[in-house]
Formats: structure tokens, sequence, C-alpha cells
């Protein structure tokens, strides 16, 4: 729409140059005689003076044209021609250039109209004294158009870096090779003792004790409060989108304070201190805890800059190929060129830049001071005075307003978003918008919401749900994500289901999922939160996973990472053992688990608390030790005796045959289960892997996606009360919990 809007101007201007460039032609134009002459070698001196003389006749025409026209015209302006072409409209019609040059397709003005040209009266004369000075050009207009927050990159260094990256190799867990069809599972069970515990605090020091922890959420927390920055409009004159009272309860019950903001979240930044061992990243142990104040972080912006990729820079592997959103690692996300990519692309670099502060200001915590100084008066340095608050909407620049949809529904609302269903006024589709919720305003936009953001609109697969655009609320203070709609999720959906899926319609999801997987995989992206209520389906039988506020980047080498990630009933025992280190495989074990639900309708592990978490998992898989699992041991949480479950009662569970209504399932199918919930993560079945398994070939075949069956979209109250009543989710509280008892130091498996 917009970049028509953009064309539709350009055809204008171009109509009226176009007698110009007839002129220009019919000046140019050499007779025939002259050609002829030419040809054969003579008057060409006398034509090159008649021409130089032509030229000065049309420059003077020119300025005596604009002279009666009363036009003014930067030299370097190509409205200038077009200026000096239309005759009677000259003057406006050159403001209107410029105001139309100016803005970038997919820029509307903030109130949602298509008031992409300011006012004829915002030029007055003394805007036009200001150009005239220099101080506001087209040119420089332009520029800030492009990237409205304007920071000195480095682009060569951002080059190179990408491509360093794109060498690097990773340390994925190696494919373990296939078992014999009914072979004893990887998960066999040592005879020896094993103990485990709650990891004590000493044991987790290093992880838990980052050097941005106490004191540091003190700075930051405080920094953060006393930096009213953000959105800077009020949303005192609430619309129908922002006015949720249900939403806004949640927030406040919802909230956690911010421990601390991430330290580089990219593996191999050399140069970060992660890296030297001086600050660990714990970014990520809560979707809540990384609240970027705009203004917070352009005050404290420095040159710290992480030596590894940005998301944009990395080389999507494939279905990129087949939009154009999407860039590879040297054309970088730059070059966007569908309407509404300007917001998009602001936002991008919003999201960098905001991840390099974040950066700057759990680096300057960790440097400034230990975890210890709780009042954090000697390690804080004295905030700076908040940054100009638009900077917030400049960010927003370019992104259509929410009032172009019109609510249909509340789908859902998450611990992190309310989703709702509406329809877009110009094009009739129906999307899903997830609102982001803002919590508390004053304590800037939500880190982990521009990350999923920055992905969601960077990767494009079938299996991942396909967001749109972004879109504002009409004060600029609340920000919408336009996603595909997706009648259900799956968790939602079993719930309602009499009877688990059947083998053919599993086949079919898994294979669905395990390629979006493995796309993230291969695109080096965890997602950290693979669950049934985070796999979306549509009545095309489409599954796409969505949630991407845990996901981040992973590289090689492996850096710590927090281990709070992964709802509880999907994390893998490496994380439930305190590992510090883990990769793609975590998400397999998701997958493990999810599949596990597919087939019989009933979360697979339905641990309460970490502790009971593992327990459970001992019970169905064994306790593992040393010889299954090297170094497990060695892990954190290993500590105490946990009851020693000699065997894997997997198979009971899920049996070749069954009289008793379990969910039967073949011996390939148990194997690739088996291989999914692998105690040894460099063990487990990498998703490349997965989706060439022979379970995949066999009788029944998968179910393709358009037999898939339908099912009744659920009334949005329904969905919510039903969760309500039926299963008060454990898994969030026991997360809030979990964070709650991280950011107090105290208490938890291993605080
Ligand atoms: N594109 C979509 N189409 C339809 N429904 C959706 C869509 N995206 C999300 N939903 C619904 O909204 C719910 C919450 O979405 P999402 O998981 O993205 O939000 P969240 O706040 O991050 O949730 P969570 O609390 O699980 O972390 C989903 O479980 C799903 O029911």
């Amino acid at each position: 729409m917009a970049a028509g809007r953009y064309g539709d101007y350009r055809d204008i201007e171009f109509a009226e140059l176009e007698p110009d460039y007839d002129t220009v032609r019919k000046d140019l134009a050499y007779s025939k005689d002259d050609y002829d002459q030419i040809r054969n070698g003579s008057r060409l001196r006398a034509l090159e003076v008649r021409d130089r003389n032509r030229s000065r006749v049309r420059q003077k025409d020119i300025k005596e044209r604009e002279a009666v026209n009363g036009g003014h015209r930067t030299s370097s302006s190509r409205s200038d021609s077009g200026g000096s072409g239309s005759g009677g409209r000259g003057p406006r019609k050159c403001e209107h250039s410029t105001r139309f040059m100016d803005r970038e397709p997919g820029e509307l003005s903030s109130d949602g109209s298509d008031g992409a040209v300011e006012p004829e009266s915002h030029v007055k004369d003394g805007d036009v004294s200001k150009l005239k000075n220099g101080t506001w050009s087209p040119q420089l207009t332009r520029k800030r158009k492009f990237s409205p927050i304007v920071w000195d990159r480095d682009d060569k260094k951002v080059t190179d870096l990408s491509k360093n990256k794109i060498m690097t190799t990773t340390t994925r867990h190696p494919a373990s090779p296939l078992p014999k069809s009914g072979s004893q599972s990887p998960n066999v069970l040592p005879d020896e003792d094993v103990q485990i515990s709650p990891v004590n605090s000493s044991k987790f020091e290093d992880l838990q004790a980052s050097p941005v922890r106490t004191a540091d959420h003190g700075s930051v927390a405080n920094d953060l409060s006393e930096s009213p920055v953000n959105m800077p409009y009020s949303s005192s004159r609430e619309q129908w989108w922002g006015n949720d009272e249900e939403g806004e309860q949640l927030e406040e019950e919802d909230y956690i304070p911010t421990r601390n903001i991430s330290s580089s979240r990219w593996a191999g930044a050399a140069n970060s201190p992660a890296d030297k061992g001086e600050i660990y990243d714990s970014d990520d142990g809560s979707k809540k805890k990384g609240r970027i104040p705009s203004s917070e972080l352009l005050e404290t912006r420095v040159n710290m800059r992480s030596s590894s990729p940005e998301l944009g820079e990395l080389k999507r592997r494939g279905y990129d190929g087949e939009k154009t959103r999407s860039s590879d690692s040297e054309g970088g996300m730059r070059s966007r060129p569908s309407s509404g990519d300007r917001c998009v692309e602001n936002i991008l670099d919003t999201e960098d830049h905001m991840k390099e502060d974040a950066e700057h200001i759990s680096n300057r915590s960790s440097l400034s001071g230990s975890d210890t100084d709780s009042d954090g008066n000697d390690c804080r340095e004295t905030p700076e005075p908040p940054g100009p608050p638009q900077r917030t909407v400049d960010m927003l620049q370019g992104c259509r307003s929410v009032d172009e949809f019109e609510r249909l529904n509340k789908i859902n609302e998450g611990t992190y978003g309310v989703v709702y269903r509406a329809r877009d006024k110009k094009t009739g589709e129906i999307v899903a918008l997830k609102k982001v919720k803002m919590e508390k305003e004053r304590e800037g936009f939500p880190l982990t919401s521009l990350r999923e953001i920055n992905i969601l609109l960077s990767f494009h697969h079938p299996s991942i749900v396909d967001v749109k655009e972004v879109v504002v609320g009409s004060n600029l203070d609340s920000i919408f994500m336009v996603m595909e709609y997706m009648e259900h999720d799956l968790k939602g959906l079993m719930e309602t289901m009499k009877q688990p899926f059947s083998l053919s319609e599993v086949k079919c999801l898994m294979l669905q999922l395990i390629d979006g997987v493995k796309y993230l995989h291969d695109n080096w992206v965890l997602h950290r939160d693979l669950k049934t209520s985070n796999l979306l389906l549509n009545n095309r039988g489409e599954l796409k996973i969505c949630d991407f506020g845990l996901a981040r980047q992973y590289g090689s080498p492996l850096k710590p990472y927090t281990h709070l990630v992964v709802t509880l009933w999907y994390r893998a025992p490496e994380l439930l053992l305190g590992a510090k280190q883990y990769s793609t495989a975590i998400d397999m074990w998701s997958l493990g688990c999810i599949m596990a639900e597919l087939l019989s309708k009933e979360p697979l592990f339905n641990g309460k608390a970490e502790f009971d978490q593992l327990d459970k998992i001992f019970r169905i898989l064994g306790t593992p030790n040393d010889t299954i699992w090297p170094g497990f041991s060695k892990l954190p949480g290993v500590k105490v005796n946990f009851v020693k479950h000699q065997y894997n009662q997997l198979r009971k569970k899920f049996p070749a045959t069954s009289f008793t209504g379990s969910p039967v399932l073949s011996d390939a199918g148990f194997d690739l289960l088996n291989r999914l919930l692998t105690y040894d993560p460099e063990k487990r079945i990498t998703a490349e892997v997965a989706l060439k398994h022979e379970w995949f070939r066999e009788v029944p075949l998968p179910k393709s996606k358009e037999f898939m069956p339908t099912f009744p979209a659920q009334h949005a109250q329904e969905r919510r009360m039903r969760r309500i009543l039926k299963s008060p989710d454990p898994l969030e509280e026991q997360r809030r919990k979990e964070l709650k008892q991280a950011e107090l130091g105290t208490g938890g498996l291993f605080c």
C-alpha cells in the first residue's frame, strides 16, 4: 500500500518531468545532416560549440522560470528539475516532493492516517530558511528515515564478523547411529550409585553470581526507574486495543523486577567480558528481565561491540531464498524492500543497538562492582540524564497503526502478550495481533519482545509462524506483531480432543515440527521454549512454531547461558541439572516430550518443581550415570542421592501393542522417541537426522496436511476459562517462582 503510494508519487514526479526530458532530448538531438557530417568526420567542433550554447540558453531559461514561480530549491535536489518542469505548481510541488521523498514506503503518520505528507503549512517560511541554512535538507531527512537512530556503525567490521560467523563450525551434538529396532535405550542404566541433589549454592556460584546480579540489579533497576523513558506518550487515551483490564491486571501480577540485563548474548563474542570469564550470560532467565529503557540505552552506549554476528547477519538457510525479507550474511537485513519494512528495519536496528547497550550496561555493572554490593552505590555510575524520548518513536516510524485493523476477539493471553484475532481493514485478511505487554511502561520496551520480533521477522519457514509486520497503537504506547492467524495451539486443541492424534497424524505434525526446528538450528537459533502451547495448528493441517521470546542465537564455542529456560515439563535434564553450556539438544529433548504428548494426549513428565521433574524423568527413563552420560556426575545438580531407578520404563508407556488403550508405537517409533529422550546431549538425535528417521517411512505413513482433521476454533473465553479451571499452569508458576528465587539469590534447587 505504502509502496504503491510511493510509486504513485514517483509516477507523478516523472510524468511532470517528462516534458523537460523531451525538451532535453530535442535540444540534444542532432539533425540528420549533423549526423551525416559527423560520420563523415566534419563539423564535430562546430557541433560542440553549438551544444554548449544551447546548454547555456537552457540554464538561463530554467533560472527565469524559477524566478517567475518564486520557487526555492536546493541546488542538488532532484525535485529541482521536477519543479522547473511543472510550471505554476513549481514551489508547492517542490515542497511536497521533499516530504514525499523523505517518507519511506510503509510509513504513516502516527495517527494511522495516510498522512505521509505533512500539511503544507508545515513547510513555512521558517522551514524554508532552515532548509536554506542547511539545518533541514531533504538529504538529511532522507538519511534519518533510513536509520532513524543513527549509530556509528562500523560496516566493514560487521561484514567481516559475519564472515567469521559463517565460517565457524558448531559443536552440535553428533548423531548417534540408529540402533536396531527394539535395541536397548541409549539411556541404559549403569550399576553404580548416582548421587544427585539439588545443587548447593557453591556449585552454582559461578552461574548465579553473575557480577550483574544483586548489585547490578539494583543498579540497572534503579537506572531503569530513574529513566522514565521509553514510550513517551501516555496511554491515557486508551483505545480498544489497549483497553484490556484483564491484561493489565495480569501485567501487574506477573511483574518480576529486572534482575539484570544481558551480557553479550552471542556466542563467540571474543571481545566480550563473558568470554574472558568475567560475566555470565544470564539474560534469558526470564522473558521479563531484559527491559531496555531507550534513553538509558542511548545514554550508556559505548563502543563496546560484540564481535559476534547479529541476527540479521546470519546466513539463513532453508526457505529463506523464497522470501526477500530475509537476508544473508553479507547482505544484511538492511535492504528490505517491501511495504512496512522500514518500520521493521528500524526495529531490527534498534534491537541490535539495544543489545549492544544492554551488553554495555551489563559489562559496566560487572566491571564496577561485585554482586555483594547490594546498595549498588559503589558500583553504580551516575545515571546519565534520559535521552530524548522521541527515540522510541523514531524506532516505530514507518509502522502502520493498529487502527487499520478491526478487532474481532481476544484469542489468548500468554504471559508476555495478549493475542487478538483481527481483520486488516484494507485487505480483509484475518490476522493474529500479539500485543507486546509493556508491563510498566517506564521500564522500557521488553528486550525479549524485540528479540522475538527480530527473529520472527527474519525467519521464514512453513513451520515458523509468519510475522508480517509490526504495528503501533495510536499513541505509540503499544506495539503489536501482526501474525498469520492460526486456529489452534496444540495444547488447547488436545484438551478438547477425546482421542489422541492418530499415528499418521502425529507423524505429520512431528515432521513439520522437526523441520521447523532444523531450520532454526541450521540458522544458529535455539528456541528454548518448545511446548505444545507454542505449537500452532491451522485448519489446513499446518503446524507452526510460535513464541520466540526465549529464543537466542548460539554459536561455537558455546558460552554459559542461563538454565532457567524451557518450561519445566519440556526441560532437558542437563538444564535441570544446572549445565551451564547447552545447545540444540535441549530443543530436541522438548521434541521428545512433545512427541510423547501427541501420542498419549498427556504430558510425559509433569513435574511440579525441578526436583520433582528430575524424579519423574528418572522414574521413567532410569537414573543416569557417567557410563551412559559422560560428565553426568560433574553436573552442578548431581550432588546427593536420587533414588536409583534401574530400568527404562518408557516402552511400557508406549508398547508395540496394547489392549489397554495405551498409545502404541512401533520399534522404529520407539527408537525415535528414545533418541529424542537420550540423556547425553551429545548422543541425542539432531533435527537433521530425526527428519530422516525410518519411522516416517513406515506405515502408517504420515498423513498429508490436506487430510489432517479440522477442528472448530475455540471461543477465546472458553479456551481461557478451561485453562484457568482445568490446568492452573504449574509450569508458569514454577518458572516465576524460580525466577523470583534467582533474583533474590536464595533458595531453589540451584541457588
Ligand atoms: N498467530 C497466532 N494465531 C492464533 N493464535 C495465536 C497466535 N500466536 C499465538 N497465539 C495464541 O496465543 C497464545 C500465546 O501466544 P505466545 O505463546 O506467543 O505468547 P506468550 O505470552 O509468549 O505465551 P507464553 O505464556 O506461552 O510464553 C498461544 O498459546 C496461542 O494460543
